[in-house]
């Protein structure tokens, strides 16, 4: 297995083009399960989950073609088209590996009146029910039978869903996500109450209209969707990944360095932009993203995180390993998933210095942090170890690089490219 090395205490300054955001592409390419005509989808992130739903889309009839294949291009756009479905069976080992398969469900009770999905399971960073999937779809007009393992949605006759109302008793972004993709072909109205507001269920939206479906309210808690009885294909940019963009400005902020992130969007990172500059980094927003530049000591912070508007959960590991270097003590509270400190331990062992109590954790800032053999379980932890080998004294190596696969294109290009020393190492 590979591994990524890192020699660290070199100070990051250049220019870092962000690639397409993951946590879209995985929501927008089971639209196109909702049309038999071409969808194509540019910006695609060159990342294994997106690799991994084309094979879940290959399974169930859907055609996919790839191009930008070339090396040094960032992103890819593929067509898919769903003309005939052959099959409405999401298998385990596809859930297993990949959570996001469970955004099928939607898609494939509205096109073809029947879904079957492996049920999902708890992950590394913490139990990730689906109940309020199943229980919007319900609201919706869907019939839900768990069985040996799985769960199959129909709609009444194997045709299609009613619509209907239903408030979401907290906020769920991927149950969000699936209802809206149910209840755009359905046979009346719906309104969703108590939506995720996440800038990828706006780009989900988006997308959804411009194939012709009815939605308003995208971005707001309120989303409310008339059914329509056909969708066409299209072309769709997917939209450039906030999450990566801010790994990078932590590495910026920890490395005393200056990093201009190339083609995000402002208004999708508040939260994160407003606790950097806490931090004491220093922004300049351009025409074509953000300058992020480290400005004098990193300051400790108080983080909790939440919904969007929110601090996202997703920048929580990556933030934490960029306030071990502050002067003082960083409070930080993990509201979304119960098991997402997987990267203390490994943090602990390259020297920082942080305090665990069930959600809480209190981060103590250190002069000095040295390189170590490290591995983590989850996507956003593996990067927060990256985060930090980038400012620690001597050599870092990270294990399991496969975590990072998921969700970080070209990582080791890019952060080469602005003058760290790291590099990817075979059978580590
Ligand atoms: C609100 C939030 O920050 N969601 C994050 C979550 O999305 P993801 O879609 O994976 O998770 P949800 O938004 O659905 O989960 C939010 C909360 O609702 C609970 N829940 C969810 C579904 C359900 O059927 N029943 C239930 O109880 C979850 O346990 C969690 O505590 O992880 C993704 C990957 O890290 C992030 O990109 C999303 O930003
Ligand atoms: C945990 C993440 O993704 P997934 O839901 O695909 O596991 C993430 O993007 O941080």
């Amino acid at each position: 297995m590979d591994s990524i090395v890192i020699q660290g205490g070199k100070r990051l300054e250049g220019a870092i083009p962000i690639s397409g955001a993951k946590n879209s592409a995985l929501t927008l390419l089971p639209c196109a399960i909702l049309t038999d005509e071409k969808l194509t989808l540019s910006n695609l992130p060159r990342l294994a989950d997106v690799d991994s739903f084309g094979h879940l889309m290959n399974e169930l009839g859907v055609s996919t073609k790839i191009e930008g294949m070339h090396k040094g291009e960032i992103g890819r756009r593929m067509t898919l088209r769903a003309e005939n479905l052959i099959s409405t069976v999401a298998p385990y080992d596809m859930v297993r590996r990949m959570r996001a398969s469970i955004l099928v469900l939607g898609p494939l009770l509205a096109r073809a009146g029947d879904a079957t999905v492996s049920l999902p399971g708890g992950c590394a960073i913490g139990d990730r029910p689906i109940d309020l999937h199943l229980q919007a779809l319900e609201a919706i007009g869907a019939e839900i039978e768990i069985a040996a393992g799985f769960v199959r949605a129909t709609a009444p006759g194997g045709k299609r869903l009613s619509g209907g109302d239903f408030t979401f008793p907290v906020v769920s972004v991927g149950a969000t996500e699936n209802a809206v993709m149910a209840a755009v072909l359905a046979a009346g109205r719906t309104n969703l109450y108590n939506a995720a507001r996440e800038p990828e269920i706006v780009d989900l939206c988006r997308l959804l209209q411009k194939m012709g479906a009815h939605i308003e309210g995208e971005g707001s808690p309120h989303i409310k969707i008339e059914g329509v009885e056909k969708l066409h294909g299209c072309t769709y940019a997917v939209m450039p990944d906030r999450i990566e963009a801010g790994s990078y400005a932590c590495a910026a902020g920890i490395t005393g360095g200056s990093v201009d992130l190339i083609g995000i969007r402002p208004e999708d990172m508040l939260a994160t932009t407003n606790a950097l500059v806490q931090a004491g980094l220093m922004i300049e927003f351009h025409d074509h993203g953000m300058k992020v530049s480290a400005d004098g000591p990193l300051r400790p912070l108080a983080l909790s995180t939440a919904p969007f508007p929110g601090f996202a959960t997703d920048m929580q590991a990556q933030f934490m390993a960029m306030l071990c270097r502050a002067k003082g003590e960083s409070f930080l509270e993990e509201t979304i998933f119960e098991n997402r400190y997987m990267h203390v331990p490994e943090l602990r062992r390259m020297g920082a210095n942080i305090d665990v109590r069930g959600r809480s954790a209190i981060v103590h800032g250190v002069d000095h942090m040295t390189g170590a053999k490290v591995m983590a379980t989850d996507l956003r932890a593996s990067m927060s170890l990256i985060i930090a080998g980038l400012a620690a004294e001597g050599e870092t190596e990270v294990l399991r690089v496969y975590h990072l696969d998921r969700g970080y294109e070209r990582l080791e290009e890019k952060l080469s490219a602005v003058g760290a020393t790291i590099e990817r190492r075979g059978g580590g």
